[in-house]
């Protein structure tokens, strides 16, 4: 897969709901029920982050889903991406970008939503075609105003940012121009997961979905 084709990939991806999930998963068993929750919510694209045991039996139990799309997020290498697109991942999200990992994306025809902090490592992105990026970790990074500087010289890029977003800063993203959707864990809080209030999930991902752009 071209990076042209990837990056297009992953903006379509990005404009299916103002909040991509950022989901990370202990309990294969809660895989199931909380995409249920999150997609009849209206959040059809999630991230798995690659950082537990299961998240790969968690994404191959998510991609069942009718409606959703699952995605690996955490990807840090090749093995992760072959280990992805094995489980049934249909993109993948990075914390930054190296050239090997996007290669092994490329190779592996997965979408890649690479992450970027700065306006030299979008610019290193765009230049590989990679107009699609994951601005990471945006609240510390500057938050919301940072985005909208770098969006000045490089309009050609938009983002998902992640990284310290909720429900109250969500849409001082959302509002910027080069602002696709955000990604967050805020939708699917530890205890609510914990304590399987699926419907508790389903009523804060519909109110994430509502959130205008
Ligand atoms: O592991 C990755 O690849 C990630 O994408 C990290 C996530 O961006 C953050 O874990 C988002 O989490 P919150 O800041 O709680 O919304």
């Amino acid at each position: 897969m071209t990076p042209l084709s990837a990056t297009q990939k992953a903006r379509d991806i990005c404009l299916m709901a103002p909040v991509v999930p950022v989901l990370v998963i202990d309990d294969v068993a809660d895989a199931r029920p909380l995409a249920e929750a999150l997609v009849a919510g209206g959040l059809p694209a999630l991230e798995v982050t690659l950082r537990t045991e299961v998240a790969l039996e968690a994404i191959a139990e998510m991609a069942k889903v009718e409606g959703g799309i699952v995605g690996a997020g955490t990807l840090l290498n090749s093995a992760d991406v072959a280990a992805a697109v094995e489980a049934g991942a249909q993109f993948g999200v990075s914390p930054g970008a190296t050239d090997m990992l996007l290669t092994a994306c490329e190779d592996a025809d997965l979408p890649l939503l690479p992450g970027a902090a700065s306006a030299t490592e979008a610019m290193r992105l765009m230049e590989r075609g990679y107009t699609t990026q994951k601005f990471f970790p945006a609240a510390t990074s500057g938050g919301a105003p940072a985005l909208k500087a770098i969006g000045a010289p490089l309009p050609q890029i938009s983002f998902c940012p992640t990284g310290g977003i909720s429900l109250a800063t969500a849409p001082d993203y959302l509002a910027l121009d080069n602002t696709l959707c955000v990604g967050g864990s805020w939708v699917a809080p530890k205890d609510l997961v914990k304590a399987k209030a699926w419907d508790q999930i389903e009523a804060l991902a519909r109110e994430a979905a509502q959130l205008s752009r």
